[in-house]
């Protein structure tokens, strides 16, 4: 495909020990027509996606609670994060990807999922594309206790509470994470719960 607005692109990897850093350079023409050579570094891990897990019978909600590293580096306390169910596609499309992660995190085993938007997450630095699902789970539905991939040393508490206080968690801002902000407000917006 060829656009107007953008030729010339080079990319040079910087970083590729674990997911790749690019340095993007290529020439943009602005609105008033000027061209210039603009330089972007972009990282690449891939897409990914995220759940918002409800129990209309039980008025309930389930989240996760994990370390996050980067958080940890920029004002988040302790590093701990509560976040939606989430994870990399890798090599899954992402319904199946969000079945297996809610598995794997929280350990129940879904047979449906809806998908509700896709959005980019951080598109000025990122290429990461995030599916966003809703999901009902039962207790019938529980496998596991949930936690994570020991392997991958993944140490992920699961928090199963009301949703009415997941709200006033979200309302006294203690949910940082944009994610699990927009689904829950979703839930809100579409009376999922009710
Ligand atoms: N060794 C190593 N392991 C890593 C690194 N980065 C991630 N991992 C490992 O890769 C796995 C990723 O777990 P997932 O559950 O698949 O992904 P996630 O980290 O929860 O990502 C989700 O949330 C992100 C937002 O913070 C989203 O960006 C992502 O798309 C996804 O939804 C974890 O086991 C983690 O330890 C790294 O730099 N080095
Ligand atoms: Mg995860």
């Amino acid at each position: 495909m060829v656009y107007k607005h953008i030729k010339n692109i080079e990319e040079k990897i910087l970083s590729d020990h674990y997911y790749v850093l690019k340095k993007m350079t290529f020439d943009y023409q602005m609105h008033n027509e000027e061209w210039v050579r603009q330089m972007r570094e972009v990282y690449d891990r891939g897409d990914g996606a995220g759940i918002l897990l409800y129990n209309k019978r039980k008025q309930t909600v389930i989240l996760t609670k994990q370390f996050r590293m980067p958080t940890f580096m920029n004002g988040n306390g302790d590093g701990f994060l509560i976040e939606i169910c989430a994870g990399m596609l890798d090599k899954d499309n992402p319904e199946a990807c969000i079945i297996r992660e809610t598995e794997e995190e929280v350990g129940y085993r879904l047979k449906e999922v809806k998908k509700v938007f896709e959005a980019y997450t951080s598109p000025g630095v990122m290429t990461e594309k995030m599916y966003f699902f809703i999901g009902e789970y039962t207790d019938d539905m529980k496998v596991n206790d949930g936690g994570g991939v020991a392997t991958e040393h993944e140490d992920i508490e699961v928090l199963e509470l009301p949703f009415t206080e997941a709200v006033t968690l979200l309302d006294s801002g203690k949910i940082n994470d944009v994610r699990t902000i927009i689904l829950l407000q979703y839930a809100q917006l579409h009376n999922l719960l009710k």
